[in-house]
């Protein structure tokens, strides 16, 4: 598992350390750090020897960090050249340290580059870049070919703390984060942007304070978390889950939701609803029926994909709220609940609800969209309905009643193709009545899911059904894979 901090969090563990150390040592950890990988890549790109390396300087501590690790690139033969966003702030001792190896300062972009180097801005930027730090990331933008970039802590333009992308940004093959993980490098847009995420240890860990602003399950998480039967398990011990999904009109929700149940840990799968006479060909193991009343007893429920709107669907809804289990509600189960009509059952419920709405139900539902921050917008949500809230997208957020969020590293744009929220709802059901607390059940859903779309995206182009095939050999890779393949390798 890896801890996600704030800049505020970054910053007063910096200053707690730098009390212990004499002036420029952290400077000095990070320029190491950022010099190796550079040197990693142009040794991967034919050579470090005479290689051509542009950096982008920017008036604060990165573009120090940028110049100090030019300077130890430029000591092993690289032809380092710096482009200064704001000449009277660059950072002076970096500055004499760059020229002292043999570095220049440029007038404008050189012909030939092997590597960008993006030292524009870090945790202490502000807003949509602007100015020269603007002008030059528009440059790099339009070089073509493109340079390989690497950039410094974050790449500059990204909101460092909300993982949004306000204006132009720098789009990095690699970024060499500091001491600990920040928002962007795991969440919204700015994710992309980071690319590869490498860490460098700085020492600043042990003086982080407060709890994580996000966390990230790894490969070793899931396995660990991910329930087994033992050998006095039965169907029932394992737990049943209740698939109220799907209709006469829209059985394939139906048919995907179940398919998405029946890959999960549970050991029964029971379907209640109108399409109740369509889904026991395709899935024989179902135990189905018209109506939840008649369904028997299960340890969850998933309600809303394909359910319709009308009474009859309302009814299931409030009939799912007032089990004293736990229930998953998504897509028209949603809708259900936007009038407000449902909000007392809602919010009154003991047993855990988890909702699992895309950017439009979250529209709907909170009244606005999910805006730049998408982890704080999660928590509003979770906050106000009491629920753990599962807010799709590239990089999935789970956030809990209580604050806690998490973030998905295994999503995939694969997977934004029609019929897959139904396979994960299933899924994440089947999880919940094998008894996995509403959290991690959404975490370890979104985090197999996310596999299985990638697996199906080797075949090409994928459909519903095609993730619901590989929602298996997802989960038996955790029993292959003892640790993480998580997007963030320690350098
Ligand atoms: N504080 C520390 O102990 C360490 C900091 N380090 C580096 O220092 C960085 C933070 O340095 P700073 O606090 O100096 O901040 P930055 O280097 O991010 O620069 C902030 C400055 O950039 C300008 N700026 C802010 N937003 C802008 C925008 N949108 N467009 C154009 N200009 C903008 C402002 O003048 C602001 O003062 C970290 O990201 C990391 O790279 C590392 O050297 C490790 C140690």
């Amino acid at each position: 598992m890896r801890s996600v901090y704030r800049v505020a969090q970054v910053r007063s563990a910096e200053s707690a350390l730098m009390a212990t150390l004499p002036a420029g040592t952290l400077m000095q950890r990070a320029a190491a750090g950022l010099a190796r990988r550079c040197a990693v890549t142009l040794r991967g790109q034919g050579g470090v020897y005479a290689s051509r390396v542009v950096l982008l300087v920017g008036p604060g501590d990165n573009g120090g960090d940028a110049l100090f690790a030019g300077a130890m690139l430029a000591r092993q033969g690289v032809q380092v050249g710096a482009l200064l966003g704001d000449p009277d702030r660059a950072h002076a001792e970096g500055l004499a340290a760059l020229r002292g190896a043999g570095g220049r300062v440029l007038a404008d972009w050189p012909k030939r580059i092997d590597l960008v180097v993006d030292g524009l801005l870090g945790i202490g930027a502000t807003g949509a870049l602007r100015g020269t730090a603007l002008t030059l990331a528009e440059q790099l933008a339009e070089r073509t070919p493109r340079p390989v970039v690497i950039a410094v802590d974050v790449p500059s333009g990204v909101g460092v703390d909300t993982g949004d992308v306000p204006g132009t940004a720098i789009h990095a093959d690699v970024t060499v984060a500091f001491g600990c993980l920040k928002p962007a490098h795991v969440v919204g847009p700015a994710a992309v942007l980071a690319g590869q995420v490498e860490l460098v240890d700085i020492g600043i860990v042990p003086h982080l304070v407060g709890d994580p602003a996000l966390r990230v399950a790894d490969t070793a998480d899931i396995a660990a978390w991910w329930p087994h039967p033992g050998p006095v398990s039965d169907k029932y011990t394992r737990g049943v889950v209740g698939v109220a999904t799907g209709s006469a009109g829209y059985p394939g929700a139906a048919l995907l939701s179940l398919s998405g149940a029946l890959a999960g840990p549970a050991g029964l799968v029971r379907y209640a609803g109108s399409a109740h006479e369509i889904v026991v060909p395709a899935h024989p193991s179902v135990i189905a029926a018209p109506r939840m009343a008649e369904a028997g007893r299960v340890q969850a429920w998933v309600c809303g994909s394909g359910l319709g709107t009308d009474d009859r669907a309302a009814a299931e809804v409030r009939g799912v709220l007032a089990a004293p289990v736990p229930a998953l509600l998504d897509a028209d189960a949603i809708t259900l609940l936007v009038d407000g009509s449902m909000s007392s059952e809602l919010r009154s419920r003991d047993a855990p609800t988890v909702l699992t709405p895309h950017d439009r139900e979250y529209a709907r539902l909170a009244g606005a969209d999910p805006g730049a921050d998408r982890v704080a917008a999660a928590q509003k949500l979770a906050s106000w309905t009491r629920s753990v809230v599962l807010l799709k997208g590239d990089r999935t957020v789970v956030a809990g009643p209580s604050g806690e969020a998490w973030v998905n590293p295994t999503g995939t744009p694969a997977l934004a193709t029609g019929g897959t929220g139904d396979v994960l709802s299933g899924l994440l059901g089947s999880l919940l009545a094998a008894g996995l607390p509403a959290i991690r059940a959404a975490v370890v859903a979104a985090y197999i899911h996310g596999l299985a779309g990638r697996i199906a995206a080797t075949s090409g182009p994928v459909t519903a059904v095609d993730v619901a095939a590989a929602l298996r050999p997802a989960i038996a890779s955790l029993t292959r894979t003892p640790t993480g393949t998580a997007p963030v390798r320690p350098t």
